[in-house]
């Protein structure tokens, strides 16, 4: 039941992502890299949106997803896009940013800043993207203590703690399983089951927990591109498509940049952009200029 404050305030961040996942199985979770991507993804129809942590090291910062960026950094990006929507947010937390305290922090610092919940994982701090070689894991029972650390730590109690284990490709499936059952006894409200390679390997998963679990949909990694539909089917319930569009940007940006340089004019891309007039519809630009001429139309006309 979603929660709602007694002085009849808004459901929180946690709660909207509680009840959109109740509301579309699996929630279909977009990976936004910046404020204007999660404007773009609110009009697609997503009712749900992700900050990537590969996504703030790689495109704000130009950087591999190896944990070199820290709390303020994924803050100051997740800030920027609650800043223009209500569509809940989930943000990668990589491993917490540190012992059990900093973790407490991270909880309270992202409820700050309007987020909607957090997942952290259970590789060591020297962390590596989850579909990399290479992996190492810390015990359970001290991933168990990071997500006793976050969940004691919530200042909304609907704020969402979600544990990831990267132990499919360390230790195996049942392994993994195991780690997860063990998590969710720790207070985690959903499972992020990572780098999982076959479609009832979630099966296992899903049968095995309460909670809901995440299936991360990334391209050119360890997990097939399996559709909503396939995932619906083995009881997953959110769909992360975390760096789907950024992906897509940068090839995109690419070519750009290559086709002035080559060409010395980008008339051969040019209708592949958003043009002006779109790019001001999504901002809500003349709405803007509107309330200028509202709010300033006096001082002007004297
Ligand atoms: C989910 C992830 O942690 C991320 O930072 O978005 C990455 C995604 C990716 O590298 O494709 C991961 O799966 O490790």
């Amino acid at each position: 039941m979603e929660r709602v404050s007694e002085n009849g305030a808004a459901p929180s961040p946690g709660a909207r992502l509680r009840r959109a996942w109740s509301e579309e199985r699996p929630l279909q979770v977009a990976g936004v890299i910046n404020a204007y991507a999660a404007i773009l993804a609110e009009s697609a129809g997503f009712k749900a949106l992700y900050l990537s942590g590969a996504g703030v090291a790689n495109a704000s910062f130009g950087l591999p997803d190896l944990g070199m960026t820290n709390l303020n950094d994924v803050l100051c990006d997740a800030r920027r896009i609650t800043g223009v929507t209500d569509l809940p947010l989930l943000v990668d937390a990589d491993t917490g940013f540190g012992p059990a305290f900093v973790i407490g922090r991270t909880v309270r610092e992202m409820i700050r800043a309007g987020v909607a919940g957090i997942h952290i994982e259970d590789q060591v701090q020297a962390k590596r993207c989850g579909h990399r070689p290479g992996k190492e894991l810390v015990e359970p029972e001290e991933m168990a203590d990071r997500v006793k650390a976050a969940t004691s730590a919530k200042t909304d109690p609907d704020f969402v703690v979600m544990a990831r284990t990267d132990a499919v490709a360390v230790e195996g499936l049942d392994a993994a399983v195991e780690r997860a059952r063990l998590y969710q006894e720790a207070g985690a409200d959903a499972i992020f089951a990572e780098a999982i390679t076959e479609l009832e390997d979630y099966r296992r998963f899903t049968e095995a927990l309460d909670v809901p679990v995440l299936a991360n949909i990334t391209e050119f990694g360890k997990t097939p591109l399996f559709t909503t539909a396939e995932l619906a089917d083995v009881g997953v319930g959110l769909a992360l498509y975390p760096l789907s569009a950024f992906r897509a940007m940068s090839a995109a940006a690419l070519k750009v940049y290559r086709t002035i340089r080559e060409e010395g004019t980008q008339k051969g891309v040019v209708e592949e952009m958003q043009t002006r007039s779109e790019l001001y519809g999504f901002l809500g630009y003349e709405e803007y200029e509107r309330e200028l001429d509202r709010l300033f139309a006096r001082g002007r006309e004297g």
